[in-house]
């Protein structure tokens, strides 16, 4: 089977190597003025978003009786929500916000000994969109699979590599309990059994699930108007668990009122669901468009922990929730085909795994 690694290189049979353009952040603390690299022209739906009169996004509390029915609800209607008493202590959050900000204040030359390679995955670097998008985003990240340990061990030769390994290894541990007990819920609440989804675990049991921590930066922006923290996307999980501290500058994009802003809640976590999601639930629960924004005065952090099936289990829609009234509207994929779909367009990989209504359909 495909590891992650393999499966979400770069580089496409190296035929179009990712150019170091796309992997090496600038010295955003030294640019006084926004460089015409980084301006991006407002788009019609650009507007500014409605934070006060539109509805606001939905809370789940997990410790409610009715949270299976709200889980649901907010799936179908947002395909984002905020979750409490998730049960992840709120030290452990503080901590991993501290070892985040840690990494990202050190100095650019540092950062830069624990830099992504352009056929990797992990490490430091801008965005791996940037190179769909014909401007840069005012962003830095850091992706983690597993252990953190050869890059923190590049940007910390000294020691604090193990407290922030420790940090991030317990996070990622109760953040995979947590996000599968979430999907339990989803399932559940489409009337799917373990025996419905059986087909998302590998034939051969030893990997049940792939994940990736992804730390995100937003520095102080000189012209936060005119820059771009993350681009406008989905995401290409099954459900991303996301941990915004106090800082806003989320925005998910809402069909009727445009851009509507996830105002972070204290000691919460946003669940937003992906499109392998979407497609299981065979379009019921919503992959919603979501983007970052940032601003001139905060150092904004946020951690992504992305959820998905093995590399090589066939998603589709599930068969349940399919019926002469609901055809199934996308065609089994894996998530390594799916992000090649992505790779390919990324804007249209839903679009180009979509049954054409001449299609014979057939699904798991
Ligand atoms: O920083 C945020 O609020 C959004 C991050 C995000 O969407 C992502 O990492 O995929
Ligand atoms: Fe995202």
């Amino acid at each position: 089977m495909a590891s992650i690694p393999e499966s979400f290189e770069n580089n496409n049979n190296n035929k179009n190597p990712i150019s170091l353009d796309h992997i090496i952040p600038p010295d955003f603390k030294n640019i006084l003025k926004l460089p015409t690299s980084h301006i991006w022209t407002p788009s019609p739906d650009d507007h500014h978003p409605l934070t006060n009169n539109s509805e606001p996004v939905p809370i789940v509390d997990l410790a409610s009786p009715d949270a299976l029915a709200l889980t649901a609800k907010a799936s179908e209607k947002w395909g984002i929500f905020h979750v409490t008493n998730h049960g992840i202590p709120v030290n452990l959050l503080s901590e991993v916000e501290v070892q985040t900000r840690k990494l990202f204040e050190l100095p650019v030359s540092q950062k830069l000994l624990a830099v992504r390679s352009p056929e990797g995955l992990t490490g430091y670097g801008l965005a791996r969109m940037s190179p769909y998008f014909p401007k840069q985003m005012w962003h830095e990240g850091f992706t983690i699979m597993g252990s953190a340990d050869h890059h923190a061990r590049q940007l910390w030769p000294h020691g604090h590599h193990i407290t922030f390994c420790t940090v991030m290894d317990e996070y990622q541990k109760q953040l995979k309990a947590l996000t599968e007990r979430i999907i339990g819920l989803l399932f559940k609440s489409l009337g799917l059994t373990q025996d419905d989804v059986k087909w998302l675990k590998p034939k051969n049991g030893s990997i049940t699930s792939q994940a990736v921590l992804q730390l995100n930066s937003y520095p102080v922006c000189p012209d936060p108007g005119h820059a771009m923290g993350l681009a406008p996307h989905t995401d290409t999980t099954l459900l991303t668990l996301l941990y915004q501290s106090n800082t806003s500058g989320l925005e998910v994009l809402d069909d009727s009122n445009g851009w509507v802003t996830v105002q972070p809640l204290p000691g919460a976590l946003v669940v937003n669901i992906g499109d392998l999601m979407h497609i299981i639930s065979n379009g019921r629960f919503k992959s919603v468009l979501h983007k970052a924004v940032v601003n001139q005065t905060h150092h904004r952090i946020s951690l992504a922990y992305f959820y998905g099936p093995p590399m090589d289990a066939k998603v589709s829609p599930a068969m349940k929730l399919v019926d002469p009234d609901h055809p199934p509207l996308y065609r089994p994929v894996t998530w390594k085909g799916y992000l090649d779909a992505k790779k390919k367009d990324f804007y249209k990989a839903l679009g180009s795994i979509k049954y054409d209504v001449n299609d014979k359909n057939e699904c798991n």
